[in-house]
Formats: structure tokens, C-alpha cells, sequence
């Protein structure tokens, strides 16, 4: 049978979208994929020497030349928005701007995959998923770490229960990006900057992967956890370093702690960004959060024998799982899109493993956090009203 092709709209044409159009245009077979295809149908920037220079840039990197000459160039967002021959635009624009282009296409009636974070706040977020529910279309955040062989092999293993019952999750995403201008996105408060919304969903993808319920596409909204969390902020205003413990409720009415580590301004552990703990032993996870390389299952038979400092040394199980984080040579970004093109063939309008109700619980969570770390972004940021309304 003939895969089913995904037709894409690319807006923005800045470092994501880049990486992003090279996974696609790596051929899915190179993945065991068959069932889906992908095609890039257009690129807009605000420019359109822009996306032209994108398109000549980006297919030469990828060594492809079929197909390169079909693709509309637009010198403007709204000129995709109204290309009847786009099935989903894939957003890349910084933080700041997703709330205003993503309405801007549900409400021309496109399908989104808008990169993460979703948006700047929870109303956002809330407003985006009603337009997309009313309108009828798939809309999804393109948080790819959930779609990578590593993240369904971890949720396997933990489940399997080979380190006894979960008691707690660490989880950290730290980059020293310091030396970056003022202007840059990752600090500009006015492009939405910060440590929390750049790289704070990659340690909360992790703790959501074990100590939320198995994800699915429901309307019933998730209950929040209770959060504590402590913000330092640079001097342009936004946030260096997070640090948040969050208490996750589970299905027995227990709660279990994950701890939440992002920062602008020192490195995450190349062994260590993701620890978990368990009762009859923990896992480490490889750096990085975003793309782990492996990670290992350190399991004793008991919590007694976990206890007895006689055998640290002696775990009954110590197993290594690695992982090809760029078969074909992709940057990883590819199983995200083959998830939208199944979901667009089967006509879902969200996904299973990145359910909508996730997006907003984290929006929820970093709201709370930024809330008790006296952090706003600009009024103009919040809000909820739109520059074309
Ligand atoms: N999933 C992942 O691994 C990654 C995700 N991201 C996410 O992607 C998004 C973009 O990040 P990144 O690609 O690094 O950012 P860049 O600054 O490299 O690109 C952003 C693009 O957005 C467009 N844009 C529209 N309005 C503005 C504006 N006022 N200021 C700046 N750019 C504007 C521009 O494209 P044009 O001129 O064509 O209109 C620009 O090139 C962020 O949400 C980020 O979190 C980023 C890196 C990795
Ligand atoms: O999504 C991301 O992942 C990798 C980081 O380096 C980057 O800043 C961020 O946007």
C-alpha cells in the first residue's frame, strides 16, 4: 500500500525549521517506516528572500534536489494560511508569536504542529485547544522527545517494574547559554526568553512520561500537581534557574515527587539528566534530556538488598539501553512528524502521545511556577488578545 503523504507548510524560517525540513526530507524508510511519507508544499517567512534562501540552504544540507523547484516561497505567514494545498503548518517562530500565529492558522482552517512551548500561559493554551476543538482540526505541541524509540522503551521498563514501585523522578534540562546577546530569544523577555519555556518542557516531558497516567486524548482535565518552586532571574528579567518540586497524584491517591531542574546558565550532568527512583533500585539517563542516549537499570531483588550498603556493588540486574538517536541521519525530529501525518490519515485531531491535556497541564505548572517566582513576561505577551482581532 502507498504511504500516506503529508503535505507541509513551514512558517518561519529560523534554526528549528531548518532541522525540522531536513528530518523530513530524509526518506521514512530509513526509519522502518512505510506507512506514512512526508512533502514540504511551501515556506513562509516574513521575507521572501527569506524563504527562498531557506529552501536553496536547506535542500542543498540535505543533499536532496527532487522536488525543490514545487516549493511555494511566501513573503508572509498569511499567504500560507490561505495555500489550499497545505495539510498542517508546522510552526517555528519563538514563543512570544505561537499564540497569535497558531489562531491566526486554526482560524483559516489549518492543521498545526506548533513547536514547543505550546504558548506563553495557560489561558493561551486553553484558548488555542478550544479554536482547534471547535474548528475541527488537529492541532498538537512538537515535543519530539515523546516520539523517540528511547522515551517508549523508559515508560516499558519502569512499567515492567524491575525497579520495584516508583517512588520519585529527577529531572533536569541546564545549558549555559550566558554568553548569548541581550536580544537573543533565550533571554529577550519580549521573544518569551527564559530557561522555563525553552527548556523547562524537556525535564517535565520526563517527569509527565512516568508520573501521569498513560497518555491519551481525553477532554477530562488532569489534576494539577501541587507545585514549590524557586526562580532566579537575570538582569534583562527573565528566568536563569528553576527549580521546582512538583507532587504528582497517582492512580492509588499517592503522590510521588518529581523534581523539575532547568537553567540558562550551567550544564546538566552528561550521565545524569534524568534519575530515577525506585524501590528496589533507579535508572540514569544520558544526557540530553531532549534526545537521551541510552540509559541504565541499576535493580536489586529486594528493597532490603537495595538498602544494604554490602551491595551497592552487587545489583542482581545492571543493564545498559542504547539508542540510534539519528538512523538515516536525522536530528530526531522525524517520528513527531510521522505521528501527525498517522494522525492526519486517520483523522485524529490530537494525538494519543501528546494529548492536548498534557500541553495544557504543563502551561498550568509553569504558570504556578512562574507565579510563585514573581515572573511575568510583558502585558503584551499574556494576553489573550490578538493583533488581527
Ligand atoms: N524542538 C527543539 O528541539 C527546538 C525547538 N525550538 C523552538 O522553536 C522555536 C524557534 O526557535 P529557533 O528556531 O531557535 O529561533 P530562531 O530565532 O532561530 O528562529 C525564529 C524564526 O521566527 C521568525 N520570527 C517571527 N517573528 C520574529 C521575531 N519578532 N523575532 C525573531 N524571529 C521571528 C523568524 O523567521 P522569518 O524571518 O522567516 O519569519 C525567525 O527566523 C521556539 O519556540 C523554540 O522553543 C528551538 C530549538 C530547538
Ligand atoms: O528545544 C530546544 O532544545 C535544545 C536547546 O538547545 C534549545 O535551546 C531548545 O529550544
Amino acid at each position: 500500500m502507498s504511504p500516506s503523504t503529508c503535505r507541509w507548510g513551514i512558517l518561519a524560517t529560523g534554526w528549528i525549521s531548518n532541522k525540522f525540513v531536513l528530518d523530513l526530507l530524509v526518506h521514512p524508510s530509513t526509519r522502518d517506516v512505510s506507512d506514512v511519507a512526508h512533502v514540504v508544499g511551501a515556506v513562509a517567512s516574513r521575507s521572501e528572500e527569506s524563504a527562498a534562501s531557506f529552501i536553496e540552504r536547506t535542500w542543498k544540507e540535505a543533499g536532496v534536489t527532487e522536488g525543490k523547484d514545487a516549493v511555494k516561497r511566501y513573503g508572509s505567514y498569511q499567504q500560507l494560511y490561505d495555500d489550499p494545498n497545505i495539510d498542517c503548518i508546522y510552526v517555528g517562530t519563538p514563543h512570544s508569536h505561537h499564540y497569535q500565529n497558531v489562531h491566526d492558522a486554526l482560524s483559516a482552517g489549518k492543521n498545526v504542529l506548533c513547536e514547543k512551548s505550546l504558548v506563553v500561559n495557560a489561558a493561551q493554551a486553553q484558548a488555542l485547544i478550544d479554536l482547534a476543538r471547535e474548528k475541527n482540526l488537529f492541532f498538537m505541541e512538537a515535543v519530539w522527545t515523546r516520539f523517540q524509540p528511547y522515551a517508549y522503551k523508559l515508560q516499558e521498563i519502569v512499567r515492567s517494574g524491575v525497579i520495584g514501585e516508583l517512588r520519585g523522578v529527577q529531572a533536569g534540562l541546564c545549558a549555559d547559554f550566558s554568553s548569548r546577546s541581550e536580544e537573543h530569544r533565550l533571554l529577550n523577555p519580549y521573544l518569551a526568553g527564559g530557561a522555563l519555556l525553552d527548556l523547562g518542557p524537556y525535564p517535565w516531558t520526563q517527569l509527565a512520561l512516568l508520573l501521569l497516567p498513560p497518555s491519551e486524548a481525553s477532554k477530562t482535565p488532569l489534576p494539577v500537581p501541587k507545585v514549590s518552586a524557586s526562580v532566579i532571574k537575570t538582569t534583562q528579567g527573565v528566568d536563569k534557574s528553576v527549580v521546582a518540586g512538583l507532587a504528582f497524584t497517582q492512580p492509588d491517591g499517592g503522590l510521588v515527587h518529581g523534581t523539575l531542574t532547568t537553567a540558562l546558565d550551567r550544564q546538566t550532568s552528561h550521565n545524569r539528566c534524568v534519575y530515577i527512583q525506585g524501590t528496589k533500585g533507579y535508572i540514569e539517563v544520558a544526557f540530553p534530556t531532549y534526545r537521551p542516549r541510552a540509559f541504565t537499570v541499576h535493580a536489586w531483588d529486594s528493597s532490603e538488598a537495595y538498602a544494604d550498603p554490602d551491595q551497592f556493588d552487587q545489583p542482581t540486574k545492571q543493564e545498559t539501553f542504547t539508542f540510534e538517536p539519528r538512523p538515516g541521519g536525522i536530528w530526531g525530529f522525524a517520528w513527531e512528524a510521522d505521528e501527525v501525518a498517522r494522525c492526519l490519515r486517520d483523522g485524529k485531531k490530537e494525538s494519543d502521545r501528546m494529548p492536548l491535556r498534557e500541553t495544557l497541564l504543563m502551561m498550568q505548572v509553569f504558570d504556578e511556577i512562574r507565579r510563585q517566582g514573581e515572573f511575568v513576561y510583558p502585558e503584551e505577551l499574556e494576553t489573550l488578545e490578538l493583533a488581527s482581532a
